[in-house]
């Protein structure tokens, strides 16, 4: 059991580092990794050498064991035979038999108790692993077949389950329409991203709501909310297969021309034909062979072709070139009908919000549209605006 965690330890590390290669080269940080590496292994090493020396123990005192009483027994044999109380064929009879038990026992004890003791190490993880419950339970069954898109957060309070005295909301209330376009602003640390967490119901409240369509997000079913409130990350991932898989992602039967519908309408039809195998390129894994932007643009059709009810959006914080970024916002700009919740960090996405919500430190401070916040005097939105200091809207 320790051998296969000191192991499963080794085999994280390679995992990250493998995963992560291009920061690891950039950082010019190989040689730390690799020794990370052997210092784990070292553990798993040490471990073994334990397992053979107690192997290696057990195995001597065993024959030791076997020769004291293969001597004794001859001994004990031989003065049966002289004083003619056994004859010499037994004694070799008696020995076949014994020899024979004994290497049947060996097998069951070495071979068999040994190898079963080591299957059970590891079915003891996997079978942990089995048996863990989900901490965010799936059990909702809500499935209407209408979704509105109305969405409430009724006093919400939310800590993250590893920094379990940290509220990151601290009683956060507001109530976005069907088909409204909400701004999320503030800045950084201060909570935006963790609304959109609840949301895709990836942790649950501390105490409070989150409502959809005047239901609790926790009653739908785990299929339905995912596709009636899509998601399109900061960083989306993709998968290595084609552009098309990737737009079509858990579906079944899309056909090319919806896969096309949709890429027209995230501006991401035009790259993709362009490309040598157009809709069946290959992406790389996580995406590594398009640029951030078409990374994006592929993401947006991906959420697109669910026909979500509500649409989340991450806008991507780091720097995309001015043609890649004009070509996401007017992505973004072409969803309207369904009630979308953009965490923005650029000015532009704000001014055409319909509404701007403004987090600070895990709670609502303001909300309105931006022409009515700017002219507010001592508001936060229009200090952080004119001073231009709120995160991510400066831009
Ligand atoms: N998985 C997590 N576990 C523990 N704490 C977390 C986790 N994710 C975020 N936090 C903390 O919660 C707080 C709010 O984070 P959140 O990501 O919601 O901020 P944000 O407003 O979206 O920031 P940004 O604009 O920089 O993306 C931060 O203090 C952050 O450190």
């Amino acid at each position: 059991m320790d051998i296969q965690t000191s192991f499963a330890r080794a085999n994280e590390v390679a995992d990250e580092t493998c995963a992560n290669i291009r920061t690891v080269r950039s950082f010019a940080n190989e040689s730390r990794e690799c020794a990370r590496y052997s210092e784990r292994l070292n553990d798993t090493y040490k471990l073994h050498i334990r397992k053979a020396l107690l192997f290696g123990s057990f195995t001597f005192a065993e024959h030791a064991f076997d020769l004291v009483l293969f001597v004794l027994t001859l001994y004990y044999g031989g003065h049966l035979v002289m004083a003619h109380k056994m004859t010499g064929g037994n004694l070799v009879s008696f020995f076949l038999y014994v020899n024979r038990l004994r290497g049947s026992m060996e097998k069951l004890t070495i071979q068999v108790y040994a190898k079963l003791m080591e299957a059970v190490g590891t079915c003891q993880k996997v079978i942990e692993y089995i048996d863990r419950e989900p901490e965010v339970k799936r059990g909702g069954r809500l499935a209407p077949w209408k979704l509105e898109g109305h969405i409430e957060f009724r006093n919400v309070w939310m800590s993250y389950p590893s920094r379990q005295r940290v509220p990151v909301l601290k009683d956060v209330s507001f109530q976005v329409s069907p088909g409204e376009v909400v701004a999320l602003v503030g800045p950084s640390g201060s909570g935006k991203s963790t609304c959109v967490n609840l949301l895709e119901r990836f942790y649950e409240t501390t105490s409070g709501q989150v409502l959809l369509d005047g239901n609790p997000i926790m009653a739908y079913d785990h299929k339905f909310l995912h596709r009636k409130v899509a998601l399109v990350g900061q960083e989306p991932v993709l998968f290595a297969r084609s552009i098309k898989d990737n737009i079509s992602y858990a579906l079944d039967n899309c056909s090319l021309e919806e896969v096309q519908r949709v890429a027209r309408q995230a501006n991401a039809h035009e790259f993709i034909t362009e490309l040598p195998e157009g809709y069946e390129t290959g992406t790389g894994e996580k995406g590594i062979q398009l640029s951030g932007g078409q990374k994006q643009r592929v993401a947006i059709a991906r959420a697109l072709i669910r026909k979500p009810a509500v649409l989340l959006l991450d806008e991507a914080t780091s720097a995309l070139d001015a043609e890649s970024e004009q070509l996401v916002q007017q992505a973004t700009q072409n969803l309207r009908g369904q009630t979308v919740i953009v965490v923005a960090h650029r000015l532009s996405t704000v001014e055409k919000a319909d509404r701007i919500i403004v987090i600070d430190k895990g709670m609502v401070v303001e909300q309105g549209r931006h022409d009515q916040l700017i002219l507010h005097s001592g508001s936060t939105y229009a200090i952080s605006f004119l001073t231009h200091k709120l995160a991510g809207i400066t831009k």
